[in-house]
């Protein structure tokens, strides 16, 4: 390709990484940061998940997409430590993580986003990112009881806290309340909050959920430049124009399974993809023949994130009580 000349060097690295992986669920990975095993979650008698194997490469970005109730987000919350499973082992970084409570989870470099509770948002943006600094990594409750040290660690928070905040150019709003922001910009701060811990993997939940078009390329150029950084993103979304500009890979679930992964142009032309999309439309409700297109990653949708957002941000603003940015 003409265009290999400009390729960044994390996304040179993250396709030759990929480059060799077989297209298939649970492929194995030149150097996976997150292997997964047999995890299982049930819910009475519904199975929100059960996924065989999984592996994530380390440095690259990896999309986790499916139709609505595939069990992405309660796979999320599995392995962030937020819910627990009925079976299942994973290591990340080598090391057992499962059953592990979310705040070690953060402590070993393992951070997801959340989107700003009525709390947070009563808080400064500054505020915000302060807290998001508490739990770092090496940071004991010893070493807090000792002035000198603490107040030394609140200094370098501080400092964390204000150098992101420029970076993702929110330092102008640093005394704001967070509730203040608009859609893209808490998204920003939930991405730069999340970063206070010095992670090695980024789990980011639908971060174009309620975000103006007009801040999409930002947002996007954060994300892109997390994997320059040589962090790991694994990111649920909805919005397949985002999937297919920024991931390297694609992972598909449907039905609490792993049915599909590979590159994105690949994944999304994948008859088993698109039928899955399609049967979650099968549920006896009428639905327009524009929206299914919209949301199936494969059909000819009129090829518009604004289509494709619109769930999400409905759902964005729903439960961040927050505004959108339209
Ligand atoms: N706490 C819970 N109690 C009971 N059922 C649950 C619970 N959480 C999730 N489920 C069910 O588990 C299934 C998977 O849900 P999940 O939210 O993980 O899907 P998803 O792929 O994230 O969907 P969406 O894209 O709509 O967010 C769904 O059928 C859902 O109703």
């Amino acid at each position: 390709m003409a265009d290999d000349v400009t390729v960044p060097p994390g996304v040179a690295k993250a396709r030759a990484a990929l480059k060799d992986v077989p297209h298939e669920p649970g492929a194995p990975k030149q150097d996976p940061i997150l292997v997964a095993d047999s995890v299982v979650r049930r819910f009475g008698g519904l199975t929100a998940v059960s996924v065989d194997h999984i592996e994530i490469q380390r440095g690259a970005i990896t999309a986790l997409i499916g139709p609505n109730g595939a069990g992405k987000t309660t796979f999320f919350n599995l392995l962030t430590g937020f819910d627990r499973p009925d079976e299942g082992d994973w290591k990340f970084n080598g090391k057992p993580l499962a059953g592990v409570a979310a705040h070690k989870v953060a402590k070993q470099g393992m951070v997801r986003t959340f989107q700003l509770t009525k709390a947070l948002s009563r808080l400064t943006v500054i505020d915000n990112m302060r807290l998001g600094g508490t739990g770092q990594k090496g940071e004991s409750f010893w070493k807090a009881l000792i002035p000198g040290i603490w107040k030394k660690q609140e200094q370098e928070i501080t400092e964390r806290a204000d150098e992101l905040l420029a970076r993702f150019k929110l330092d102008a709003k640093r005394e704001d309340f967070a509730g203040s922001l608009s859609g893209g910009q808490r998204k920003l701060l939930e991405m730069a909050r999340a970063l206070m811990v010095q992670p090695d993997m980024v789990m980011l939940d639908e971060p174009m959920a309620g975000v103006n078009p007009a801040l999409t390329q930002s947002l996007l150029g954060h994300v892109k430049s997390l994997r320059e950084d040589g962090m790991t993103v694994l990111f649920v979304e909805h919005d397949m124009d985002m999937v297919r500009d920024i991931s390297d890979w694609v992972i598909v679930m449907g039905q609490g399974k792993v049915i599909a992964e590979g590159t994105p142009d690949t994944v999304m032309a994948d008859p088993r993809v698109i039928d899955a999309y399609l049967g979650s439309h099968h549920d006896g409700t009428e639905h327009d023949a524009a929206e299914v297109a919209a949301e199936v990653p494969g059909a000819d949708a009129p090829s518009s994130s604004s289509v494709d957002a619109a769930p999400s941000s409905a759902e964005g603003a729903k439960s961040e009580g927050g505004k959108t940015d339209e």
